[in-house]
């Protein structure tokens, strides 16, 4: 992680090749998180050390075949990780700078501000296409950043959007050229909250999200519940073998 000297946090995904979400990049993460808010940071901005790819999303491997106990563990780190960014009272913001699909897009849309490069990248929830199921904060979040009609068609199709998509619904608030560019407009983002008292702004962020904070809290046990009896179902299984597959030999093309 890296501090700028304007008191801005850069923190940068880095698990190669993809930044996908396992166990150890969730709890590094949200030890990450919790510096952050200690430093008393002007803000975070998130990014990737990948030219290509913000972030894969969840780590596959950690739900395909999986150890009971290790399972429960990395779901239980995972609503962590999204309690803290979403319900973050410091400033947040994304430079995505590459692919974001699914637990790629969870993290850009739990933040405040998205900027994304210019490319070929997509970014959504994609989880219907590959026979799961986006649990109730992944599409809060998305409800909560792109209009809920949009929200509804993109969850149920597991629409994945082009840059120019994104910045149209609204999933992206601004594009860059570059890596650099990109953090520079988040900076310039979080630097807008310069003369906001950070009390007063930090509180009506949280009044503003409570709603959707609250669902989580009140439901962890019913929602890892739900999540361990999917994954452990013999069909979700299947297709997310039939998918890794597909990544391999893709991959290996
Ligand atoms: C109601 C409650 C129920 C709860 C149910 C469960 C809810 C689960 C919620 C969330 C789901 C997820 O987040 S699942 C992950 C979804 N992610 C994706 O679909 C993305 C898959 N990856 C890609 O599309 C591409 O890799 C990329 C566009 C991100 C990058 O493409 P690129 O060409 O640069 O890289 P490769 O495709 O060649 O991949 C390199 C390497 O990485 C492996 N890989 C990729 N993604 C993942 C992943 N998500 N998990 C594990 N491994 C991944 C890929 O297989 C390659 O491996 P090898 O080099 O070994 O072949």
């Amino acid at each position: 992680m890296a501090v700028d000297n304007d008191g801005i946090a850069v923190v940068t995904l880095q698990r190669p090749p993809v930044n996908s979400l396992n166990l150890d990049l969730l709890q590094a993460m949200n030890n990450t998180f919790d510096d952050v808010a200690k430093n008393k940071s002007k803000g975070m901005i998130l990014t990737s050390a990948s030219p290509t790819v913000f972030s894969a999303g969840l780590d596959i491997m950690e739900m395909y075949k999986p150890d009971p106990k290790r399972v429960e563990t990395f779901w239980v780190t995972l609503q962590d990780m999204w309690l803290k960014l979403f319900g973050a009272s410091f400033p947040t913001a994304a430079a995505i700078n590459g692919h974001a699909p699914a637990g790629g897009c969870l993290i850009a849309t739990s933040c405040e501000y998205r900027v994304m490069l210019s490319g070929k990248f997509t970014i959504g929830l994609n989880e219907t296409a590959l026979g799961i199921v986006a649990p109730t904060w992944f599409q809060d979040s998305l409800r909560h950043t792109i209009p809920t009609r949009q929200a509804e068609i993109a969850l149920t199709t597991g629409k994945m959007f082009t840059v120019d998509e994104a910045l149209k619904v609204g999933l992206i608030d601004e594009t860059a050229a570059d890596k650099a560019e990109a953090i520079e407009k988040c900076k310039k983002f979080i630097k807008r909250f310069d003369k906001i008292p950070s009390l007063a702004r930090g509180m009506t962020k949280q009044i503003f999200r409570q709603e959707v904070l609250k669902k989580l809290l009140t439901n962890r046990q019913a929602d890892t519940k739900q999540f361990l009896d999917l994954v452990n179902q013999p069909k979700v299984q299947q297709s997310l073998e039939l998918y890794l597959a597909m990544l391999k030999q893709k991959s290996q093309k």
